[in-house]
């Protein structure tokens, strides 16, 4: 007689990781559906927090790193797996290969009971018996040589889609490749962008420090803060800060806002560049926030609220299309954050990887052309416009830059080693940020700033 499911623990980490991970497979932001199930599902213990947490990222990043370690132990291939099977082996195989406080044993013993909670009870055997020929197995694991074959260990060392693997290599080189590929392995930093329009970074930090909270100033970002412990977000007061990539807060400075001016941001949802432009500012610009999705353009007003920041009038626009508003011409400043493949961001979202396949940077790269495209008629002459995406790809930055100067005469590439010096190092060959390469521990951000010409 079959046996009857497992009652179900309902706030069991594994249980909660194995649901988040089906429903990324189906579509959702781990980030977003982790926030939800940790809402709804009532995970009081920060231990099961914790645990929950670094197994849905963890299988997320480590993915390729998993699925080449099961290969060798299951007689199909792993693409014939039924898709909840797979994501039970890979939970158990990540406790194995990552997790050391937990036993071996009691990985694959949770495994195979998790098969049985939801209704797997059926390939319950077969979970046991790959998990425990992969335990076998583990002093005998080789992963392929980063000299002799590198291609093969970003693929499966550094766990990352073969395609993207052949990119880096053939952009990169191996060496670089290699380094890139292992910090987005990591975790990103904690890092926050202090509002100054409620405290200056000194105090904040200060702050933390009477609290006995490690923090530390970001390397480059001038308002960002790295928080060594994630206490700081519950005790600081909601209005100081904004959780920011440091990559990210090096957006807004690049416009060089004055007070007084008028300003565009034409993809403007959740509002992390709004609301910096308008501390940036000191409150004293019009901001005039776009973007396409209208429960996004809610984020951008509530972030506002929260910050205390003022002047800007969030809007939902199809930035492609040609509208009546705003008027042409009629901004002095202008930045298009474009929609981009987020490959740049993989600490932060790491479905990202597995999720983005080549054929649609093409697109993504006609799409950023076209706003790119439609936010300069909205420029006032000798005003300044800064494209930036959260990737590197040349498609979507080279590519869009050079279609679109090509296009627009009237606008002139500026040198941002002459604008920023101090991020100097942080530039390109053509004075555009581009924090990939060489330091691949901030996220991978391009930014360009053009003059529109009297
Ligand atoms: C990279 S995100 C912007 C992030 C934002 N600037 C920030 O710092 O919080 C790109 C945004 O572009 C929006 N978007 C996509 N297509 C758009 C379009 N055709 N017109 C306007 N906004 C668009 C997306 O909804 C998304 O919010």
């Amino acid at each position: 007689m079959p046996r009857s499911p497992r009652p179900r623990n309902l706030s069991d980490p594994r249980l909660l990781a194995f649901e988040i991970l089906q429903r990324v497979e189906q579509g959702a932001y781990a980030d977003l559906a982790l926030d939800d199930v940790l809402r709804r599902r009532g995970v009081s213990d920060p231990r099961d927090r914790g645990l929950l947490t670094k197994l849905v990222y963890g299988v997320l990043r480590k993915r390729g790193r998993l699925d080449y370690v099961l290969a060798r132990h299951c007689r199909q291939p792993l693409g014939k797996l039924e898709t909840k099977v797979l994501q039970i082996l890979r939970l158990g195989a990540y406790q194995v290969l990552e997790l050391e406080r937990i036993p071996p044993s009691a990985a694959v013993n949770t495994s195979v009971n998790l098969a049985r909670q939801v209704g797997l009870q059926r390939a319950s055997g077969f979970i046991n018996g790959v998990l425990r020929g992969l335990l076998r197995g583990l002093p005998q694991l080789v992963w392929p040589d980063e000299r002799k074959n590198p291609l093969d260990h970003l693929q499966h060392a550094c766990s990352l889609p073969r395609w993207l693997a052949k990119r880096w290599l053939a952009v990169y080189g191996a060496e670089t490749a290699i380094r890139l590929a292992v910090a987005q392995l990591q975790p990103a930093p904690l890092s926050l962008r202090c509002n100054t329009l409620k405290v200056s970074r000194e105090e904040l930090l200060a702050d933390l420090e009477r609290r006995g909270i490690a923090a530390r100033a970001c390397r480059f970002a001038a308002e960002g803060v790295v928080l060594d412990d994630r206490r700081g977000l519950e005790v600081l007061p909601a209005d100081w800060f904004q959780v920011q990539d440091e990559a990210s807060m090096l957006v807004a400075p690049l416009l060089g806002v004055r007070s007084g001016e008028t300003i565009l941001d034409c993809c403007a949802a959740p509002g992390g560049k709004t609301t910096h432009l308008a501390a940036l500012g000191d409150n004293r610009l019009a901001i005039t926030a776009l973007d396409l999705h209208p429960q996004r353009v809610e984020l951008i007003r509530a972030g506002a609220r929260r910050l205390g920041c003022a002047g800007i009038e969030a809007c939902v626009r199809d930035m492609t299309q040609s509208a009546d508003f705003p008027a042409p011409a009629g901004f002095d400043r202008v930045l298009v954050d474009a929609p981009c493949s987020g490959l740049g961001v993989l600490r932060h979202n790491p479905e990202t990887r597995w999720r983005r396949k080549p054929e649609s940077l093409g697109e993504l790269s006609a799409l950023q052309g076209a706003i790119l495209g439609r936010a300069a008629e909205l420029l006032k002459p000798g005003g300044v416009l800064v494209y930036s995406v959260c990737t590197v790809t040349e498609e979507e930055t080279g590519q869009v830059l050079e279609g679109f100067l090509a296009a627009h005469p009237q606008f002139v590439l500026e040198d941002l080693r002459e604008v920023m010096p101090q991020w100097a190092e942080l530039c390109d060959r053509q004075g555009c940020l581009s924090t990939w390469p060489r330091h691949p521990f901030l996220d991978g951000f391009f930014a360009a700033r053009l003059r529109r010409r009297i």
